[in-house]
């Protein structure tokens, strides 16, 4: 893991279900935090079934696989959206990719670690469920966001990540984002019953970071593959997301 206090803050965005919005969050946080003029990176963490090249439209090169495998400089493989905004895309459709072994992830750390030194937030958008390369970009991460809707299968999955990393692996803070949710309210009362649970039976507390409303403006977006803060800019989703990269601003320090 990285030191939160000097290098850049870098935050897995991580869920346990699938098909909760990460992609669509973790492209749109990062464009939000680009256009405030910082310099942020997104790491396609689904190493067999990469994402974040579709959604953004990207002409991929390299990928992490050609870092991994044979050695390709990683800066290269790096992709601009915008010239502070970059992404490292991953491979799809190479099961092999899917989870690493313990000294590819060695190698992937060091690999991260060259580059992210070039950015002031890296977001690492990872693969749905709990298996190894998932676990192990939480770990990398100086801070965790899961990314939760209302669904109550969406609730139990977040809850299953966060309960390995906090016994297993001693993380302690997770920041939760409500997507999905019909309104704040709705947000507010799935996050505190996952952080009444938590609380309990993890004896962690979870910190509540906003709500992303389900909003057409999200959908229209991933068809169009840009992302819908810069599509629809007054959509609510748009504004949440706003929200969302100023309450990270807030973070540094934590
Ligand atoms: N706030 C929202 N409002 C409406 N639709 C949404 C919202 N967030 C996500 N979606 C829709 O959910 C679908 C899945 O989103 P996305 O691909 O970002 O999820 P994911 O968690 O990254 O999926 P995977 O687990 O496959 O990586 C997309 O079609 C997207 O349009």
């Amino acid at each position: 893991m990285l030191d939160a206090t000097s290098g850049p803050m870098i935050f897995s965005v991580s869920s346990g279900k699938g098909g909760v919005g990460k992609t669509s969050l973790t492209v749109n946080l990062a464009f939000a935090l680009s256009q405030k003029g910082l310099r942020v990176l997104v790491v396609d963490g689904d190493m067999g079934l990469a994402n974040v090249d579709v959604l953004l439209r990207l002409t991929v090169r390299k990928t992490i696989r050609d870092v991994l495998e044979r050695g390709e400089d990683p800066l290269n493989a790096v992709v601009y959206v915008e010239p502070n905004f970059g992404v490292l895309p991953a491979s799809s459709g190479v099961p092999e990719m899917v989870d690493l072994g313990p000294e590819e992830h060695v190698l992937l750390g060091n690999i991260l670690k060259s580059i992210v030194r070039h950015f002031d937030y890296v977001l690492l958008d990872t693969a749905a469920g709990i298996g190894d390369s998932v676990i192990w970009f939480n770990t990398f991460a100086t801070h965790n966001l899961v990314i939760v809707t209302s669904d109550p299968t969406s609730m139990t999955d977040a809850y299953a990540l966060i309960k390995i990393l906090s016994k297993d692996y001693g993380r302690k803070r997770f920041y939760l984002i409500l997507n999905s949710v019909v309104s704040e309210r709705e947000g507010l009362k799935t996050f505190d019953s996952m952080a009444r649970v938590a609380d309990r039976f993890l004896k962690i507390q979870p910190q509540y970071l906003g709500f992303v409303p389900k909003d057409k403006a999200v959908l229209k977006a991933v068809q169009e593959q840009v992302p819908f803060i810069k599509d629809a800019p007054w959509s609510k989703a748009a504004i949440a997301v706003g929200g969302l990269a100023d309450r990270i601003l807030k973070l540094k320090g934590e």
